[in-house]
C-alpha cells in the first residue's frame, strides 16, 4: 500500500538522463517543465508534437522517432511514460522497476515511484506543487493561486531619505494606475553614503556609495526597481543591472536657500555646499564668498542652515520642489550662470537585465532619456563620474539638442566652458563631440 502524500525532493538533474516514453501532449508538457532545470532528455515517440519537434532542432533534446525498445531505458535515471496504450505503459514500468530507474506512468498513479510537480520559478525560489494524485481542479487552482502571490508584487528600492521615498512614490503612483493587478511596494534602505556624514563624498569615494546597497538588493531580488536620483549615479552602471527608464526630468537649476526670515545673503558666514562644480562656478559670481561642506540629506542641511551656521545653501531646485518647499528657494541660478550637474532632476529607474519592464513605457520620458544620454556621455568622456566638478546641461530646441558643458582639468585646475548643437537622433555623440572640444580648448 503506498503512502498518500509524497515527499517533495529538490534534485539536481542537470547531468541526469531522463527518457520520455511518448511525444504527445503529457509528455511535451513535462518535457518543457523539465528544460530549465537541463537534464539530457530523451524522447521516444513514432510522432511527436511540433513543439518537441522544434526543441529537437534547437538541440534541447534527442527524440528517437519510432517505436519504444527497451533498451531505450537501460542507462536512464528517470522514465516518464506517456504512451496511450495501457498494456505498454505497463510493461515500460516494470522493465524500468527492474532496471532501479525512478518511474512515472503518466495514467497511473499506482505505477508511480514519484508524482510530476507542477513547478512554478521565482529566482532562486523554486515552488513544487502536487495533488497526491487526486484533485486536478483543486491543484491547478492552488497553483494559480500560488503564482499570484509570487509574482504579484513589484518591490522598489529606495534610500531613506525623505527625498529619495518621495521619489520612488512617484514611481509608485505609477505603478498603481499601469499595473492596477499588482501589489506595489516600497523597500527602503541605508546606503554607505547616508551613514558617513562627516566627511565630503568626495573623499569618500563618490557616487557609488549611494547605490551599492540598492544594487545588492536588485541582485539578491529583494527588490524589483531601484529608483535613484540620475546625479548620483555612477557613470558606468553594472551590466547587469541596467538603467531601464529615465523620467520627465524636474527643473534642472540650482538655487540659493536663505536662513528662515533672511532676505538677504549674509556672505560673513560661509555659504553651505559641498560640491566642486557648484563651487567653481559660484565664485565667479560671489568672488567674496567663503564656501563650506555641508552633508546630509536635504532636510537635515536646512536644519543646519537655519540653525545659524550658513548664511545661504545651494541646492537643486528639484529636491526642493518635490519635497514641497519650493517656498524656501531665494534664487534660481539659470542654466548659464550655474550648469547643473549632468541628470540634475531626472530620475533613473534601474532594473535587472533579461526582465520585462515593458509596463515603464509610460513613465519613460523622451526628452528626459535625450538629455540624460548626452550629458553622460558628456561626462563620460571627460571621466567625471566620481568627484571632479564637471556639468552638462541639455535641452532640446527644436529638432536639436543644445547641449551647455563645463570641463576642468586636475592638472591645471583651470577650467574650460562650451556649447554645442547636434542631432536629437545621437545624443550621446553630441555629449562626446562636446568634451572633445572642451579638452582641446584647455589644452590649446
Ligand atoms: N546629492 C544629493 C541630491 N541628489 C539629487 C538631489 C536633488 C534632485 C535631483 O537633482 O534630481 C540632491 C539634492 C541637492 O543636490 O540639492
Amino acid at each position: 500500500m503506498k503512502n498518500n502524500a509524497f515527499f517533495p525532493l529538490f534534485v539536481d538533474i542537470s547531468e541526469k538522463k531522463i527518457v520520455v516514453i511518448g511525444g504527445g501532449a503529457i509528455a511535451t508538457r513535462r518535457v518543457k517543465t523539465l528544460l530549465p532545470f537541463a537534464p539530457q532528455i530523451v524522447v521516444v515517440a513514432p510522432e511527436v508534437t511540433g513543439e518537441l519537434e522544434e526543441l529537437e532542432n534547437e538541440k534541447k533534446l534527442t527524440i528517437f522517432h519510432r517505436e519504444y525498445q527497451r533498451e531505450d531505458i537501460y542507462d536512464a535515471w528517470m522514465v516518464l511514460v506517456a504512451t496511450n496504450d495501457p498494456k505498454l505503459n505497463d510493461g515500460i514500468y516494470s522493465v524500468a522497476k527492474c532496471l532501479g530507474a525512478l518511474v512515472n506512468v503518466a495514467s497511473n498513479q499506482e505505477k508511480c515511484d514519484f508524482h510530476f510537480p507542477g513547478v512554478i520559478r521565482k529566482d532562486p525560489y523554486v515552488i513544487g506543487i502536487n495533488g497526491s494524485g487526486k484533485d486536478h481542479k483543486g491543484t491547478a487552482e492552488l497553483r494559480k493561486q500560488i503564482e499570484a502571490v509570487v509574482n504579484h508584487t513589484i518591490c522598489i528600492g529606495s534610500r531613506e531619505s525623505r527625498l529619495a521615498v518621495i521619489q520612488s512614490e512617484m514611481l509608485m503612483d505609477y505603478l498603481k494606475k499601469e499595473c492596477p493587478q499588482k501589489e506595489i511596494r516600497l523597500l527602503t534602505m541605508k546606503t554607505t553614503g547616508d551613514k558617513i556624514l562627516d566627511r565630503t563624498l568626495d573623499k569618500v569615494g563618490g557616487k557609488g556609495l549611494f547605490v551599492k546597497e540598492l544594487d545588492k538588493a536588485l541582485i539578491d531580488r529583494r527588490s524589483d526597481l531601484s529608483v535613484h536620483s540620475l546625479k548620483d549615479m555612477p557613470m558606468e552602471v553594472p551590466e547587469e543591472l541596467p538603467i531601464v527608464a529615465f523620467s520627465k526630468r524636474e527643473d534642472p537649476r540650482d538655487v540659493l536657500v536663505l536662513p528662515e526670515g533672511a532676505d538677504t545673503l549674509d556672505l560673513t558666514k560661509p555659504i553651505g555646499c559641498s560640491s566642486q562644480r557648484r563651487i567653481l562656478q559660484l565664485q565667479k559670481m560671489y568672488p567674496e564668498a567663503m564656501f563650506q561642506s555641508v552633508r546630509g540629506n536635504v532636510l537635515t542641511r536646512l536644519k543646519k542652515l537655519d540653525d545659524g551656521e550658513y548664511g545661504g545653501l545651494i541646492l537643486a531646485a528639484a529636491g526642493l520642489k518635490r519635497l514641497g518647499l519650493k517656498n524656501r528657494i531665494s534664487r534660481y541660478y539659470e542654466p548659464d550662470e550655474v550648469i547643473p550637474a549632468a541628470g540634475q532632476g531626472i530620475l533613473a529607474v534601474q532594473g535587472r537585465q533579461g526582465e520585462d519592464y515593458s509596463y515603464l513605457e509610460h513613465f519613460s520620458d523622451r526628452e528626459g532619456t535625450i538629455a540624460a544620454l548626452c550629458e553622460r556621455a558628456f561626462v563620460r568622456y571627460l571621466d567625471g563620474g566620481c568627484s571632479s566638478p564637471v556639468a552638462a546641461h541639455a535641452v532640446i530646441e527644436g529638432d536639436e539638442i543644445f547641449l551647455r558643458g563645463l570641463y576642468y582639468q586636475e592638472s591645471t585646475g583651470k577650467h574650460t566652458i562650451g556649447t554645442m548643437r547636434g542631432s536629437l537622433e545621437d545624443p550621446e555623440t553630441l555629449g562626446v563631440a562636446l568634451a572633445k572640444k572642451l579638452i582641446r580648448e584647455a589644452e590649446g
